[in-house]
């Protein structure tokens, strides 16, 4: 019998039975007499149950109007009451279950679109446009920033020379420079020494060895400088970081009255070679995406914490309330949880309009994606939602899961739409590149197109690496996370 729209809309329409066949593995197995029975569980009553049931209901009226559904259904179950309406079988109930899936595919497609147009917006109008000087600059003349520079030199870094000398030519009138260098013996300290000779007018000191404070070598390193800091801005820089002369004044003019932390997006300098490219394509395009929707999440104080310690201005007085950087040493992603105390009481955070601009010149496609699965086991770890949200956030399995609800409730072909689904998406974000880049990346589309597909073909594949080996390894030391990111060093030169 072919049900029509009237009754499959009855059907949805009681949410006990809905309730019950969305929580059902096995429709089978539950007798219609409990599923008769079976009323809504109050905390399921919440606006978004309303809103999922609502959007069943449309997509299944709208398809079963469209299809004239053909569904086997019974008059009567011999369980049933004998004045209950008719119930749908085993094959309707699946049939309702896929269709309800594919309608809840679909919701998400489209709102991911949404997540790609308020990315390629926000960056639009975020990125790149200088911002006036009423910043923490403008509260007392110019706000005096100490920058930590952590540096592990060995193997050294070729452009680390021209990385760091940019830090001592930037235009802003009051800024200290404390390089941190990990080990005795490091080439980069004769490479600070030297600058530090050829700019005797800049403030700057280095401190070797760092203090053991917990299990972050970052923050190790970082400590001693942190303790020397004597400026009421504090910018934790990468060794990869260079700056541009208005870079750091950029940065400051974001940090307004209310603001805690100020970050930059990372980024990449134009350089040679195809592992140069692809980072370019995958910090412009993906990672710009997210990071720019969660950005103007944070700014629009939803408490969405997406923050990347690379180039990240804080205030100190408020990391002085948590006891200062060794406080976060147990993390190893300290830049998270800078965010998140600073967020906590009440600053907001901002995204820099300039991006981080990375420059290390050891450039290889194995240390990016390790780099990448490292810190997708940092978010797995720390924000255990994203094990769901990230992967169905990426074109190829939201490509091909979308497709096949496609196919479902809009009868369409599953590689036409897969491959429209694709296409668009790398138009989206060759805007992203362009907007990011503040003009045309420096290479063919033609390289954008290869570099693009590795990088979303094997988003998957770091994914699933993350999860199948949680072992973090940072350099020279291997550590284990709990959930919430507490870490543990397991080979670790730093045993706490
Ligand atoms: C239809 C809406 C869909 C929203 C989907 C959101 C899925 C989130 C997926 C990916 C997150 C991308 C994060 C971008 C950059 C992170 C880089 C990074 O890992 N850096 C680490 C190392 O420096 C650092 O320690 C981590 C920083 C922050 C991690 C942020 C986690 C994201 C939290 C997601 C919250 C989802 C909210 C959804 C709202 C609709
Ligand atoms: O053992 C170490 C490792 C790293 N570092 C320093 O930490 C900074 C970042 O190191 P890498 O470049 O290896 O790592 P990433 O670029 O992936 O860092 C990123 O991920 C981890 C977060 O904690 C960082 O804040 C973030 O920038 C560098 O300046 C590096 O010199 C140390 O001081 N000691």
């Amino acid at each position: 019998m072919t049900v029509n729209a009237h009754r499959l809309a009855s059907w949805v329409g009681r949410s006990d039975w809905l309730w019950a066949l969305l929580t059902t593995s096995t429709p089978s197995s539950t007798p219609h007499s409990t599923l008769a029975t079976h009323s809504t569980p109050s905390h399921l009553a919440t606006p978004s149950w309303a809103w999922f049931r609502s959007v069943a209901v449309v997509v299944l009226i709208s398809t079963a109007a469209q299809s004239n559904l053909p569904v086997s259904t019974t008059s009567t179950s011999p369980y049933s009451p004998p004045d209950a309406t008719p119930r749908p079988t085993v094959m309707a109930e699946l049939e309702i279950l896929r269709l309800v899936l594919a309608g809840g595919v679909l919701v998400f497609w489209v709102g991911f679109w949404l997540v790609h147009v308020i990315g390629i917006v926000y960056g639009y109008r975020r990125l790149h446009h200088r911002r006036g000087v009423e910043g923490a600059g403008a509260e007392s003349g110019a706000a005096g920033v100490s920058i930590l520079k952590p540096l592990v030199g060995n193997p050294m870094d070729p452009n680390l020379m021209t990385n760091l000398e940019t830090f001592f030519t930037m235009q802003y009138p009051k800024y200290e420079l404390l390089f941190c260098i990990q080990e005795e013996g490091d080439p980069s300290i004769m490479v600070v020494q030297q600058l530090m000779k050829k700019h005797p007018h800049v403030d700057a000191s280095f401190f070797v060895g760092g203090k053991e404070v917990g299990v972050n070598p970052k923050i190790n390193n970082m400590q001693p400088g942190y303790m020397a800091a004597k400026h009421e801005l504090l910018l934790v820089s990468d060794s990869g970081v260079m700056m541009k002369e208005d870079t750091l004044s950029d940065m400051v003019a974001h940090m307004t009255p209310d603001v805690g932390i100020v970050h930059q997006m990372p980024f990449c300098c134009d350089r040679k070679g195809w592992p140069a490219i692809l980072e370019k394509v995958y910090f412009g395009t993906g990672h710009a995406r997210m990071y720019l929707f969660l950005g103007l999440l944070d700014a629009l104080r939803l408490r969405v914490n997406c923050c990347t310690g690379m180039s990240c201005l804080m205030r100190k007085k408020v990391l002085d309330e948590a006891g200062g950087i060794s406080a976060f040493g147990i993390y190893l992603a300290e830049d998270y949880f800078f965010a998140k105390f600073i967020q906590d009481r009440g600053w907001g955070i901002r995204i820099a309009s300039q991006p981080a601009w990375q420059n290390s010149g050891t450039c290889r496609v194995k240390t990016f994606l390790s780099r990448l699965t490292r810190w997708c086991k940092l978010r797995v770890a720390m924000v255990p939602h994203t094990i769901l949200l990230e992967p169905f956030s990426e074109c190829m399995l939201l490509g091909l899961v979308a497709s096949w609800a496609g196919t479902v409730l809009l009868r369409a072909d599953y590689l036409t739409f897969f491959l429209f689904h694709t296409l668009t998406w790398s138009l989206a974000d060759w805007v992203m590149l362009n907007i990011v880049q503040n003009g045309p990346p420096p290479f063919t589309k033609f390289e954008f197109v290869i570099s693009w597909l590795f990088r979303e073909v094997s988003a998957l594949f770091i994914f699933l690496h993350a999860l199948w080996n949680p072992v973090i390894s940072w350099r020279d030391s291997s550590f284990k996370l709990r959930w919430f990111g507490v870490a543990e060093p397991i080979n670790s030169r730093v045993i706490v």
